[in-house]
């Protein structure tokens, strides 16, 4: 995988985080196991999840070694005894008290989870957030592991056929009882452990709401590896769409799909919004006509906001719809854009006028990509989180601001691995959550939804003014001053928590003022805005941080000093 890394230092994975927390919120040492590690024998289970454990600080339990603990007898020998179908039912009990009450990491025998009680206690397990991580190892590595390490019962006989006639009953099971699939092919333990470790650190945010077909939003180092399963066995082409900029996460992306054998078809599309085009969608869509895709096929999107806007609309529009996923590489991308299904392009005459609500079958943010974001993209995307703050989440507002200097500063060559990571991840998984909570209960965007276009009405009217020089973070970010000098001049908002608003957007390196002269021209577009019903303007305010308002039909005298007030200095 030839991407561009952080000097590889072997660095604690607690750094920034003092408990480790399940996905619930309870901190880990009170609870249940963090994670739970499955797999075929030999796929290294115990050795990479011991590391792992290690790695993270955690506490480490192999089930089978605690099941000889409690019967008094090594399992090759209890299995002579008394049976597999005895030692079946001593596992499951055992394994379902660790389930229950045993906190770190817990990797189970490779037969455990076709047990059926230990198969209805994963999926509880699993559902109540914890992590089920399916440690896929090269078949032919695990095989020579499991004969080299011997006293496996299951494996007697013919180990080699034995094991394939294991893999072909258990592989099935083993994807659908899982979260998290780690390939560890070819890397030693201590990379797999690596490997193992970021996947047990990944966020996840579940997306489920009316007119939703549920999905997750995957934040963490290495998500990307996920790709393959999050789009499942049946598509037989993926177009990937994608922007030069982010050639070498593409170039990674597109070696996972062809590893899991799918027929990639490589279309890179004009950077930014050059890339939001009706000329670019029909260029893909013959594309996709001349490759043969069918309905079953599907579209991966993969790059900034603007990509995955294009590479959504072109899955949404396609023979009427294709399965599509998301792999922001921006900040933005993955904290906004990527999630939530609003796909489109834009017109000459505006931002994002034509479009469909279209939801992905997964969201992968891998916080790998951000190595390569230039600062300043960075920075823009900070316009989208300090908004989500506004709007819902006082804890996004307090980490900018503790943490405005160093985000400010932001450096991706020197991001993996410093204190900044943990920052950052929380902010991503904070911000897709206050998106996910408007979205789940009104995709459509007939009301509480447009709580998320906080500060966009002034937004895209500057972008479209600007001709798209102007980043749409840092449009968000002025749309969201004016949002609150609006609210302040109508008694809605009082003056600190509009100077709130410039302090902390600036204090982030945002802008927080436009010198642009043309009223008019700026009114007429934010009569186009799609909040906007007939000849009436609408617009969201805030009556106090952290609580969002419709306002429709404000005085246009109210709008025009609002204006002038974001053209000063
Ligand atoms: N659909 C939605 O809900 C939604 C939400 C917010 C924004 N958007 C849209 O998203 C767009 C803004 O997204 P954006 O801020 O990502 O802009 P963008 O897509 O234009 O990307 C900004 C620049 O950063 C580059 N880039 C992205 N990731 C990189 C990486 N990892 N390494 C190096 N370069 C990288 C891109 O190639 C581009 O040059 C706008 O069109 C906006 O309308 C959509
Ligand atoms: O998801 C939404 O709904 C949003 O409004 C999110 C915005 O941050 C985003 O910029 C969106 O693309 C704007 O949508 P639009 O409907 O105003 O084009």
């Amino acid at each position: 995988m030839s991407r561009s890394r952080n000097p590889r230092r072997r660095r604690s994975f607690t750094r920034g985080r003092s408990v480790w927390k399940n996905n619930d919120g309870r901190p880990a040492a009170q609870a249940r196991p963090l994670a739970v590690i499955i797999g075929m024998p030999g796929a290294g289970k115990t050795r990479v999840g011991r590391e792992a454990a290690e790695l993270l600080g955690l506490a480490f339990t192999d089930a089978d070694q605690e099941i000889e603990g409690r019967i008094g007898l090594g399992i090759p020998e209890y299995f002579n005894r008394n049976g597999e179908a005895a030692f079946r039912r001593q596992e499951a009990a055992t394994v379902i008290d660790l389930l229950t009450h045993r906190p770190g990491l817990l990797s189970l025998g490779g037969g455990a989870p076709m047990t059926e009680s230990i198969a209805q206690a994963l999926a509880d397990y699993s559902s109540q957030g914890g992590k089920v991580i399916y440690l896929q190892a090269d078949p032919d590595e695990a095989m020579e592991r499991a004969s080299r390490a011997g006293g496996r019962p299951m494996l007697s006989g013919d180990q080699e056929n034995r094991w394939r006639d294991l893999y072909a009953r258990r592989h099935p099971a083993f994807m659908r009882l899982s979260d998290i699939h780690v390939r560890t092919h070819g890397s030693t333990p201590s990379r797999a452990a690596r490997k193992l470790a970021h996947a047990i650190m990944q966020e996840s945010v579940h997306v489920t709401g009316e007119g939703i077909e549920a999905y997750d939003v995957r934040i963490g180092e290495d998500v990307s590896n996920e790709l393959p399963a999050v789009l499942g066995e049946r598509p037989v082409k993926i177009a990937l769409i994608h922007t030069q900029p982010v050639r070498q996460h593409a170039d990674h992306a597109r070696a996972l799909l062809r590893q899991a054998h799918y027929k990639v078809c490589d279309i890179c599309i004009p950077d930014a919004e050059a890339g939001k085009t009706l000329e670019v969608s029909k260029g893909i869509w013959e594309q996709l006509a001349q490759e043969g895709f069918t309905r079953s096929d599907a579209v991966v999107g993969l790059g900034g906001g603007a990509a995955t806007d294009q590479a959504g609309f072109i899955a949404a529009t396609w023979m009427r719809g294709i399965a599509y996923v998301n792999c922001p590489t921006s900040l933005l991308a993955m904290v906004d854009a990527s999630t939530g299904g609003k796909t489109g392009i834009n017109l000459p005459q505006g931002k994002n006028l034509v479009g469909s609500f279209y939801t992905p079958d997964g969201v992968l943010a891998d916080l790998r990509a951000l190595v390569t974001l230039p600062n300043d993209i960075f920075v823009e995307g900070l316009g989208e989180v300090a908004k989500s703050g506004f709007i819902m989440d006082q804890g996004i507002l307090e980490l900018l601001e503790e943490h405005g200097a160093e985000l400010r500063a932001f450096d991706g060559a020197s991001f993996l691995g410093s204190p900044l990571e943990p920052v950052v991840a929380e902010l991503i998984k904070r911000t897709v959550r206050v998106k996910v909570h408007h979205v789940s209960a009104d995709l459509k965007e007939a009301g509480l939804r447009e709580f998320l276009n906080y500060g966009h009405t002034l937004a895209h009217a500057i972008e479209q003014l600007e001709h798209f020089r102007w980043r749409h973070g840092n449009a968000v970010a002025v749309g969201c001053v004016y949002a609150a000098e609006l609210a302040g001049i109508l008694g809605y908002l009082d003056q600190k928590d509009v100077d709130y608003h410039r302090n902390l957007l600036s204090s982030l390196g945002l802008p927080t003022s436009w010198r642009y002269g043309d009223w008019d021209q700026v009114l007429a577009l934010m009569h186009r805005d799609k909040k906007a019903r007939g000849n009436h303007l609408r617009f969201v305010i805030l009556d106090r941080i952290g609580h969002p308002i419709h306002l429709d039909d404000p005085p246009l005298e109210a709008l025009e000093v609002a204006f002038r007030r974001i053209q000063a200095a």
